[in-house]
């Protein structure tokens, strides 16, 4: 059996406490590529069977022949869940998945000081001196998030609100930030076509969002170089944001045939005014890092020589500071809006669900990819 058919569920305890929702199966569904250890054979049956009979119900197909394994283990364990209603197998596959995940997030959860953390392969995650960077690594590609790489992102945001570190930094690896959302994920299609893309894809980005608006400490973002897409709209939900001076924040949604994300239809006007963020929201227009500091993005500018030096410097001191009156801060800061950001949160992507099966997008894409147009 193919590992990648039974991805594992990146999901908080106390939504796994509850019943499980619709919404909290899909998200089961989608995230299970997070899976990067084999958990062996028993279990992935147990995943199948469960999957099928919260979709289909009892087993009703024909017994397979005896010669066919791996077609009659699997169909064994289904009919081994006999009646078993649909909404407790779907129960008891999100709390399956979910121990998966918290085992495989333990296991990577508890960094040692002064090491790299090993098991990401998009990113470079390292806990020293009470920081936890998670950087993206992938420069040659302007630091594009791949499918891969969201799942990667939430792991280690989630290894790093359980570490010993004060404070959690994002930030890129070599000359960009970030150049957003790879474009290239659109071209991974589904067996279920187009719309399921888009469906898993939108599960995907209110999952992603959701784990910056619940992120429990600090979280600074330190922007390296240009920042494009998704890498700016969630600029707003970080605590700070020091950017280099060579730094630009892009967000060419219009031009795309997208639409907002990362709560940016809410935190932006907010932050810094209805036709300031208009203009970046719907016009697409580039901000230099003072224009964004101005206006309230950007929380400082260094220069381009001495950024590193200056703000590592900065983070190194506040990272001695009380780690929980920090985090009790943010907390008071942030948990007012919380409820309000998920909901936006889920509106943009419902939103973007739509905008990614439109013609104005799918011609955007295929000309980036047939590199007719950049930005
Ligand atoms: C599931 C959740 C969805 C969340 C929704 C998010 C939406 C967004 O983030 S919208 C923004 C999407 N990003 C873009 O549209 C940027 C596209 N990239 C560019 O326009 C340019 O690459 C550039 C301006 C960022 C950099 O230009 P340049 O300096 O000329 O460098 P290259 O174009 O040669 O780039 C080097 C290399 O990297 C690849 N690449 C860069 N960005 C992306 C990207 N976003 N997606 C896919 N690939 C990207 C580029 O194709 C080059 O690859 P090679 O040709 O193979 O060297």
């Amino acid at each position: 059996m193919q590992i990648s058919n039974f991805p594992v569920l990146q999901m908080h305890k106390s939504q796994t406490a509850m019943r499980a929702s619709q919404k909290d199966f899909e998200s089961a569904v989608n995230q299970m590529k997070l899976l990067t250890k084999d958990p062996g054979n028993e279990m992935k049956l147990k995943l199948y069977a469960l999957y099928k009979q919260a979709t289909e119900g009892p087993c009703n197909m024909p017994k397979p022949g005896m010669l066919d394994l791996i077609s009659k283990a699997k169909w064994d364990a289904w009919s081994a869940l006999g009646s078993l209603p649909k909404e407790t197998a779907k129960q008891n596959y999100v709390e399956l998945v979910s121990s998966l995940s918290s085992s495989a997030s333990s296991s990577q959860g508890k960094p040692d000081a002064d090491s790299k953390q090993p098991g990401y392969e998009t990113l470079v995650v390292t806990s020293e001196n009470g920081i936890t960077k998670i950087m993206l690594n992938r420069p040659t590609k302007k630091n594009a998030i791949t499918t891969q790489m969201y799942q990667e992102i939430m792991l280690a945001l989630e290894a790093a609100a359980k570490d010993d570190s004060a404070i959690t930094v994002l930030t890129g690896n070599g000359d960009y930030y970030c150049s957003g959302n790879d474009l290239n994920n659109f071209t991974d299609i589904p067996p279920g076509g187009v719309e399921e893309k888009a469906k898993n894809s939108a599960i995907l980005l209110r999952d992603f969002v959701g784990c910056f608006i619940d992120f429990p400490k600090p979280l600074i973002a330190v922007v390296n170089g240009p920042a494009v897409g998704i890498s700016v709209t969630l600029l707003g939900l970080f605590d700070i944001v020091y950017a280099s001076d060579r730094a630009t924040f892009h967000t060419p949604f219009s031009h795309l045939g997208q639409s907002p994300e990362g709560c940016s239809s809410y935190m932006f006007p907010k932050i810094m005014g209805s036709a300031k963020a208009a203009e970046m929201l719907i016009f697409g227009k580039k901000l230099t890092a003072r224009e964004a500091c101005a206006q309230g993005l950007v929380t400082e500018v260094f220069p381009d020589s001495t950024f590193q030096k200056e703000v590592w410097t900065r983070l190194k001191a506040y990272s001695k500071l009380p780690p929980n009156a920090m985090r009790i801060s943010k907390q008071l800061i942030r948990n007012v809006e919380k409820e309000k950001l998920h909901a936006i949160n889920s509106e943009e992507s419902s939103v973007l669900q739509g905008r990614w099966l439109s013609d104005e997008c799918t011609n955007a894409i295929m000309n980036f990819l047939s590199r007719k147009a950049k930005l």
